[in-house]
């Protein structure tokens, strides 16, 4: 018999405890075991299927023991008060976002249950008898909103409270853009949900959103008493979504929505869901809550189906993919404690490592070539310290304990106690336990180890080496610089490839352009232009010329004077048809530089430098912040169709030349009419460098 999901216990005060049983964060919902199929079978293309046994899908389990539990509590004559808690320290992180990804791989929206109506407000928020939400832990999303449809909420310290629904394409959908407003004010609401930034239940318990904080051994004895105290009126018994209270005037509410939306064109222009949520927000305020839930389950439900929810929901799951390494991590292996490593080179990457392993309590040998290197590595690092302090991400008192962990090595004597060298590209003769230990000491230092092979670049500056070389290659067939730069910000990267450049600095340019030049010798495109902007006095924005004029205190703007030394590299270089600058769509010069992206990429699945698709588009959007709402590389590149990345390179590569050759990976998938990220066993002939 299967495991019930939610429990019930009535305890002799008449306190039922309904109790969410569904490890490791108590998803609202259960992922069944045949759930749990490879990632890359779920998350592929849905114009490919493969065939898949035994899928079963017991999405609303949770949910419906919850209902069934809440029932029965309101029927029975001994239980005069709920409690809601969830097991295992986590009250819940939510609504199951496995459901998600059924709905994106299926297309059928009603998998996803209607839970806000039924459940919240009526089985809840308007049980007859009181209901206390006893959290620990976390509550986020999902989780949240059930806190919130009850009739108070304690909570235990340092408990994790917020609505990220947004980081997945979505807006709360349990009635969270309603009642979190009601409880803690329009403002604060708007900044927990837009930025998807969770609150301590300390902060919560000053806002109105918790009603008292007890120590976690407490928490079941307070709630059962402050259940029985709103049975007895000696509590208010509230329900949120009619509170008004913290709301404020509709005009004052209007200014509130109307900065917030200027705000949220700032930091989500290209995204639906940022604004989608504001309007349910005011739908609320303007036609009461329950009109606000309603609007709210709708709007959901036309996000879900979105194709930025489809690639913020790959990227959740690709980014939790990362840890499982065949071979590493499913054969009983134990990471070993790691209390101290050496760290050898205090360059920037170097004395950055360095910093995050001593801020994380860890002791490091930093090994430097001579003292001046020491001597200035060591300052990056207090530098970094220090930095943190001022931004109040660490107290004075850490920072100073982190510093006395820092110790330098001019030889190797001081590597004899340590732990760990670090050594980051997986070889041949990496053993498991190494890649083991390295995982983990990665995610204590809060970083997300991707575990690649060894090749010029590894995988992620491999990738993207051609989307420098292309944008070049354009540069030089006369399309206009900014106009690349611009087209490729609204894409969705932070920056163009120009002012990342500039950002760079141009020595990394050459010497970077050096190594894949003698690697990749026939997909090189030798560039005059840097050498030029060099001889023209610009080093962007180390002496605050490049591309781009760089003033303290302002943006960036373009150089005009750059553009005379542009004419001269395309005079060098001469490689527009007929002399004459080629016309292209905006379209066309995003596709010229991301498609050699996609083909590189396909080199990289093809040499098997990575574990698998989803590990790039990781890497892609930690590593090069690709936009995560696009999915990643591969994952974006499947949604565009790689038959069409295949036409246009195959197109482009007869107009100007063999850069844009489509690689035999490629062309297979493309002609084959399967997707990129696909597993190896797809396509023939894939290998592996693991
Ligand atoms: C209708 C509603 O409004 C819609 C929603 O509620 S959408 C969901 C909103 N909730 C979220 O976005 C929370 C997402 N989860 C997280 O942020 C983090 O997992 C967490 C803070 C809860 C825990 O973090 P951490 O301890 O580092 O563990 P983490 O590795 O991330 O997760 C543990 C496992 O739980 C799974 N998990 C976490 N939250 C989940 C969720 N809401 N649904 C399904 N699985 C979830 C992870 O995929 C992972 O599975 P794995 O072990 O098989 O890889």
């Amino acid at each position: 018999m299967a495991k019930p999901h939610v429990t019930m216990e009535v305890g002799n005060d008449g306190v039922a405890v309904v109790t969410l049983v569904n490890p490791p964060v108590n998803a609202l919902a259960i992922p069944s075991k045949y759930l749990l199929l490879p990632l890359s079978v779920l998350t592929i293309n849905l114009r490919f299927f493969f065939v898949i046994d035994c899928v079963e899908f017991d999405g609303d389990a949770v949910i419906a023991g919850l209902k069934e539990k809440f029932d029965e509590a309101t029927r029975r004559n001994d239980v005069k008060a709920l409690v809601l808690t969830g097991k295992g320290g986590r009250f819940s992180g939510g609504f199951d976002i496995n459901v998600f990804q059924k709905v994106h791989a299926t297309g059928d929206i009603s998998l996803m249950p209607d839970v806000s109506v039924d459940l919240v407000v009526n089985t809840i928020e308007d049980c007859k008898k009181p209901v206390v939400a006893a959290v620990e832990g976390l509550a986020l999303g999902g989780g949240l909103e059930l806190a919130m449809g009850c009739h108070a909420r304690i909570a235990a310290p340092k408990t994790q409270l917020g609505l990220p629904e947004l980081t997945l394409g979505v807006i709360p959908g349990f009635g969270g853009t309603q009642r979190l407003p009601r409880l803690l004010g329009l403002s604060k609401a708007i900044e927990i949900m837009l930025f998807s930034k969770p609150i301590m239940s300390e902060e919560g318990k000053k806002l109105g959103l918790i009603d008292a904080i007890v120590p976690s051994q407490e928490l079941l004895k307070v709630s059962r008493q402050w259940a029985l105290d709103i049975s007895e009126r000696r509590k208010p018994w509230l329900r949120s979504l009619h509170r008004t209270d913290k709301i404020g005037s509709l005009s004052e509410a209007r200014e509130v929505l109307k900065a917030a939306r200027q705000q949220a064109k700032k930091i989500a222009p290209n995204v639906p869901q940022h604004q989608a949520c504001l309007d349910v927000m005011e739908e609320g305020i303007i036609h009461g809550g329950y009109n606000g839930v309603l609007k709210e389950a709708k709007v959901f439900k036309e996000l879900v189906m979105t194709e930025t929810s489809k690639g913020l929901v790959h990227v959740f799951f690709a980014q939790r993919m990362t840890s499982k390494i065949p071979k590493v991590t499913d054969v009983g292996l134990k990471p070993r404690h790691i209390k101290k490593v050496a760290v050898i080179g205090g360059g920037l990457m170097g004395s950055g490592i360095a910093t995050a392993f001593i801020v994380s309590n860890i002791h490091v040998v930093l090994k430097e070539i001579n003292s001046e290197y020491l001597q200035k590595g060591t300052k990056t690092i207090e530098a970094n310290v220090r930095s943190l302090v001022t931004r109040g991400k660490l107290t004075r008192d850490k920072a100073d304990k982190a510093l006395s962990m820092l110790k330098g090595a001019l030889d190797y004597s001081d590597f004899k106690d340590v732990d760990m060298v670090i050594e980051i590209v997986r070889t041949e003769k990496t053993s498991a336990q190494a890649i083991l230990d390295l995982m983990t000491v990665g995610k204590t230092i809060k970083k997300v180890p991707v575990v690649v092979g060894n090749c010029t670049g590894f995988a992620v500056n491999r990738a993207f080496f051609p989307y420098t070389q292309s944008a070049l290659i354009l540069v030089h067939l006369g399309v206009d610089v900014f106009r690349i730069d611009k087209l490729i910000s609204s894409f969705g990267l932070p920056m163009g490839p120009f002012q990342l450049q500039d950002l760079s600095g141009y020595g990394v340019a050459l010497a970077v352009g050096k190594e894949f030049a003698n690697a990749f010798p026939d997909r090189t495109f030798q560039s005059p232009l840097i050498d030029l902007l060099v001889k023209d006095g610009r080093n962007g924005k180390t002496n605050g010329k490049g591309y781009y004029i760089y003033e303290k205190g302002s943006k960036p703007r373009p150089d005009p004077s750059v553009l005379p030394v542009i004419e001269e590299s395309r005079r060098r270089a001469n490689i527009m048809p007929n002399g004459k600058p080629i016309n292209i769509t905006d379209k066309e010069i995003v596709e010229m530089i991301l498609f050699p992206v996609v083909n590189e990429a396909c080199r990289v699945l093809d040499e098997g430098v990575v574990v698998r698709a989803s590990d790039l588009d990781t890497a892609s959007v930690l590593g090069m912040s690709f936009p995560s709402y696009r999915g990643g590389i591969v994952f974006w590149a499947d949604l565009v169709g790689p038959k069409h990345v295949y036409d246009s390179l195959k197109k482009w590569s007869q107009r100007f030349g063999d850069f844009y050759k489509p690689s035999k990976f490629l062309e297979e998938r493309a002609t084959g009419g399967i997707p990129l990220s696909a597993p190896a066993s797809s396509s023939s002939g894939s290998r592996s460098r693991m």
